[in-house]
């Protein structure tokens, strides 16, 4: 039997091989193989012969010695066996590429006594183990069991009748195993009622685990953090990593997660998410998440995900009856409320993030991703927001590079880059003077735009139709808004959020937000006027086929705010819809929409109630008002 460990002087590739022997395939008669393992890779050569095959670790979950292959050694046969289980990337003919299961198996043969074998093949496995959890292992190190990373134990709580119902079956059929390979342990609580999962996490001890999983859409783990978030340890509590495998049919923060990886997701997403999080738990790896404190009239919330109103929101609620159709409920309940195409009145403000040109950010994303994007001239652009307000379908419908869908964006040298309607003229001449570093800055014309309102310590612009306002005060748009508690330190007491939050609460201070009932501040924008939609998110997509923000990524500390006014057309709702699904020029709203970066928003609704959602969750409708918290949750995902 041959076979022997690597000597570092070996080779060219002596010092990158950890370990090097000779095994014998597992069901290919006499075949047999040089296997190298390096800090990346397992690589196996048919000995003879320069056939060379590559496990990447990347790509590997795992890795068992003769214990999961069932064989008993006989008298004639004293071979361990050595078996790694990767989930290598391939090609589809038709459908970008999936990851698919390959199970590689040798015999440990070295010895002519079990014992030895088991021996050896278990030094293979802890040094693989070792690599997959990052930890660094040479040629030289002694490899014991002593040496193996300590897997956490997961609290994996899985509701059965998210999504189409298939939660548990997901589970038992695809995570399970794989969570196996991985040797990752769990403990399984399958919730029974909406609100069991709060119970839990709000009274668990936490330390029991080394993080938490929901196996369900999104609403489940906004009951986890909102449960974590009721705790009066809160401020550690939301630390615990949170994983999420998808089980409903909008997996906003799954297909966000995918999609900054360069992960497929169309194709099994509950195979390929389940990876992606087993990569993330051997090696402990998460990504901070940027958490949303939401108050309405009478309660706070958290929110990792979104705010909508309108037409989207109207769709996600509407089209739970059509549940059983998975995913393709948005579409279906889109066509519905397409035929009613109602609209809604209110006033949106927002606090802007200076010098965050979210247009010009969004085509460098998606020309980075390889997109078609039309060419534009915004090279100078760099203004704190980009908003379209004009009403003119004649404009909207001429998709020319001058009128650029109605965009308009202004230059901080104070260039305008289109020819605007007066209405948009007015409105991005308030908006260059917040991207101007020191407080209120105008040129002559901008005054000009803005009709003349000045006021000693600012302006207000008004436009005649859509009444949208914007007041630039004297202070700097973090920190010195003014705020119902003027303490920025974080309070492990309970904190009332406003003058109308009735409810006491754990949770930061939000400091950028006034009391509900109180004017917002002056460096706020506020757009007074029918909308159609309104999405406001911390992350790219807010479900399947949503990939409504570009230029939002994890804990990024801001928010990204899209909305569509009245005058946006069925058709072009459609085309917008069509955009979004396969992630081209979302943010292309024509004159009657915006994209915009803020880091605190107010909805006042003048509309009859209607529907809101947080996170894909129905609150109660009426004023709403929100805050971003930088990274305040830890998010299981890969990060290196
Ligand atoms: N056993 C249960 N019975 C009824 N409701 C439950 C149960 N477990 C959890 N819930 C509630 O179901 C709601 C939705 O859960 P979840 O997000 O997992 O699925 P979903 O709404 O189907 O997902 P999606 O919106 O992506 O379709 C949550 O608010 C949660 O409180």
């Amino acid at each position: 039997m041959a076979g022997h460990r690597h000597s570092p002087t070996d080779g060219i590739t002596a010092p990158q091989v950890i370990l090097e022997d000779d095994f014998a395939a597992f069901r290919r008669g006499n075949l047999r193989y040089t296997v190298r393992l390096t800090p990346e890779a397992i690589v196996y050569v048919v000995l003879g012969s320069k056939q060379e095959r590559t496990l990447a670790l990347a790509d590997v979950l795992g890795c068992h010695t003769s214990v999961s292959l069932r064989r008993k050694p006989t008298q004639e046969n004293q071979t361990a066996f050595l078996c790694i289980y990767s989930y290598p990337l391939k090609r589809k003919l038709l459908s970008g590429s999936a990851r698919n299961r390959v199970s590689t198996s040798f015999r440990v043969d070295r010895f002519d006594n079990y014992e030895q074998n088991c021996e050896l093949a278990e030094k293979w496995r802890v040094a693989v183990r070792c690599l997959l959890a990052g930890q660094t292992v040479t040629a030289e190190t002694e490899l014991t069991p002593s040496l193996l990373p300590s897997q956490p134990t997961l609290l994996v709580l899985l509701n059965p009748f998210s999504g189409q119902g298939k939660a548990k079956q997901y589970f038992d059929d695809q995570v399970m195993p794989m969570m196996a390979e991985a040797d990752v342990s769990i403990t399984l609580v399958t919730t029974e009622h909406s609100g069991h999962a709060f119970d839990v996490v709000q009274t668990a001890d936490l330390s029991s685990w080394g993080g938490i999983v929901v196996v369900s859409g999104d609403g489940l783990l906004y009951e986890v953090v909102n449960g974590l978030m009721s705790r009066p340890d809160w401020e550690q509590a939301i630390k615990i990593p949170l994983g999420i495998l998808p089980a409903g049919s909008g997996n906003g923060v799954c297909c966000s997660i995918n999609y900054a990886l360069g992960e497929p997701f169309e194709e099994d997403r509950m195979f390929h998410s389940t990876f992606v999080l087993l990569k993330a738990t051997m090696k402990g790896q998460t990504r901070p998440l940027d958490l949303m404190s939401v108050d309405t009239a009478s309660q706070r919330r958290y929110a990792f995900l979104s705010f909508q109103w309108g037409f989207s929101a109207d769709v996600d609620i509407e089209s739970e009856r059509y549940r059983y159709l998975g995913g393709s409920r948005f579409l279906f309940g889109s066509l519905h409320n397409l035929m009613k195409f109602r609209v809604y009145r209110g006033k949106l403000s927002f606090l802007p993030v200076k010098g965050v040109d979210a247009l010009k950010q969004a085509r460098q994303v998606l020309s980075k991703n390889k997109y078609e994007v039309k060419p534009r001239s915004l090279s100078h652009s760099s203004s704190a927001v980009a908003i379209n307000s004009g009403r003119d379908d004649a404009r909207m419908r001429t998709r020319s590079a001058s009128a650029m869908n109605g965009f308009h964006y202004v230059s901080t040298d104070n260039e305008t880059l289109e020819t605007p309607s007066q209405e948009s003229t007015s409105l991005d001449a308030q908006l260059m003077s917040f991207s101007t570093e020191n407080g209120v800055h105008h040129t002559k014309s901008e005054e000009d735009h803005v009709n003349g309102k000045l006021t000693t310590d600012g302006v207000v612009g008004t436009m005649d139709s859509e009444d949208i306002h914007y007041k630039n005060g004297d202070s700097d748009f973090i920190g010195a808004a003014v705020s119902t508690n003027q303490n920025n330190s974080k309070s492990s007491q309970p904190c009332t959020a406003g003058a109308k939050r009735p409810h006491r609460v754990y949770g930061p201070s939000s400091t950028l937000l006034p009391p509900l009932d109180q004017p917002v501040p002056d460096d706020w924008v506020t757009i007074d006027t029918d909308f159609v939609t309104m999405i406001i998110q911390s992350i790219s997509h807010i479900s399947e086929g949503y990939f409504s923000s570009p230029c939002s990524s994890f804990g990024d500390g801001v928010l990204f705010l899209s909305f569509l006014k009245r005058g946006v057309t069925r058709r072009q709702m459609l085309k917008i819809m069509g955009k979004m699904a396969d992630g081209t020029e979302v943010f292309e709203y024509g004159s009657d929409g915006g994209y915009v970066c803020c880091k605190a928003f107010r909805v006042e609704p003048v509309s009859p109630p209607g529907l809101m959602t947080l996170d894909g969750e129905k609150i109660e409708y009426g004023p709403v008002q929100a805050q971003v918290h930088h990274g305040m949750m830890n998010l299981i995902m890969p990060n290196d």
